[in-house]
C-alpha cells in the first residue's frame, strides 16, 4: 500500500507578521524550524520510507523539506522542485497585513479572498521581480521560473485556479510513482495543499473553506491499488 503525506511548510518570517505571503519568497522563522523538526520526529515514529519528495519553488517549503529529510535520515532521496506547487498567488494583496486588510475591506470580503474557493484576490498589475515589505527586498518572478510557460505564471489566483495548476502534477508523476507502489513526500504550502486535498478528498466548496491547515501540520494517506484513499489521519504539533 504506497503512502502520501503532505506537509505545510513551517512558520515563515511573514507568517510571524501576519502579511499575505503568496509567491514572495521568505524564509522560514527560528519557530518555523523548530515546528518542521518536531514533524520530522512524529515522521521518524511513523517509520515511513519515502521514495521520492516534491516541494514548491519557495524557499519555505524547499528549507521545511530540507529539515525534515534530514530529521528522518532520507536526505538521499531524490526531489522535484516545482512551481505547480507554489502558494496560491495572492495578487496584490501580497505584502499586506491580513488585519488591515480586514480593516480596509471587511471580514466578509477579505474571508471570501482568503478561503472561498472561487473568488480571486485583486491582481497585481506585473510581474515584479522583487517586492519591498518595510524597506526590505523580496523575490517575486526571478529567474527561478525561467523554464515555465509565461501564460502559466499568475497575476492572482482563487483556490479554484491553484487546483487547476497543481493537478498536473497528481495526473502526469504523483499518481504514476504511487501506482508503483512508492511513498511520496510532498512539502507545499496553506494554499496548495487545500488544492490537493480538495481533489484527493473530494470535498466540496463550502467544506473546503473550513479547512484550516497549521505550519508543520502533517496528513498521511494510504492509498489501494486502484488509487482509492484507503486511511487518512493527521500529524499536528
Ligand atoms: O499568506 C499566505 O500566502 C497564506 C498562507 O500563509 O495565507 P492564508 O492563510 O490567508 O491563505
Amino acid at each position: 500500500m504506497a503512502k502520501l503525506v503532505l506537509v505545510r511548510h513551517g512558520e515563515s518570517t511573514w507568517n510571524a507578521l501576519n502579511l499575505f505571503n503568496g509567491w514572495v519568497d521568505t524564509p522560514l522563522s527560528d519557530r518555523g524550524r523548530l515546528e518542521i523538526q518536531d514533524t520530522a520526529l512524529s515522521l521518524k515514529d511513523a517509520q515511513i520510507h519515502f521514495d521520492y519528495a516534491y516541494t514548491s519553488m519557495l524557499t519555505r517549503a524547499i528549507e521545511s523539506t530540507n529539515l525534515l529529510l534530514q530529521g528522518i535520515n532520507a536526505e538521499y532521496i531524490p526531489v522535484t522542485k516545482s512551481w505547480r506547487l507554489n502558494e496560491r498567488h495572492y495578487g496584490s494583496l501580497q505584502g499586506m497585513n491580513k488585519l488591515e486588510a480586514v480593516n480596509q475591506w471587511g471580514e466578509k470580503q477579505v474571508k471570501a479572498w482568503r478561503r472561498s474557493y472561487d473568488v480571486q484576490p485583486p491582481l497585481d498589475s506585473e510581474y515584479q521581480q522583487v517586492i519591498e515589505v518595510e524597506g526590505q527586498e523580496y523575490p517575486l518572478f526571478d529567474q527561478r521560473y525561467a523554464d515555465v510557460k509565461f501564460g502559466d505564471l499568475p497575476l492572482g489566483e482563487s483556490l479554484m485556479m491553484t487546483v487547476d495548476r497543481v493537478l498536473p502534477l497528481w495526473f502526469n508523476e504523483i499518481s504514476d510513482r504511487l501506482s508503483k507502489n512508492q511513498n511520496i513526500l510532498i512539502v507545499a504550502h496553506g494554499n496548495s495543499i487545500r488544492a490537493f486535498r480538495k481533489y484527493l478528498e473530494k470535498l466540496d466548496d463550502s467544506s473546503i473553506s473550513e479547512l484550516e491547515i497549521k505550519n508543520g501540520e502533517a496528513v498521511v494517506y494510504d492509498f489501494d491499488n486502484m488509487l482509492s484513499i484507503v486511511d487518512k489521519r493527521i500529524i499536528r504539533n
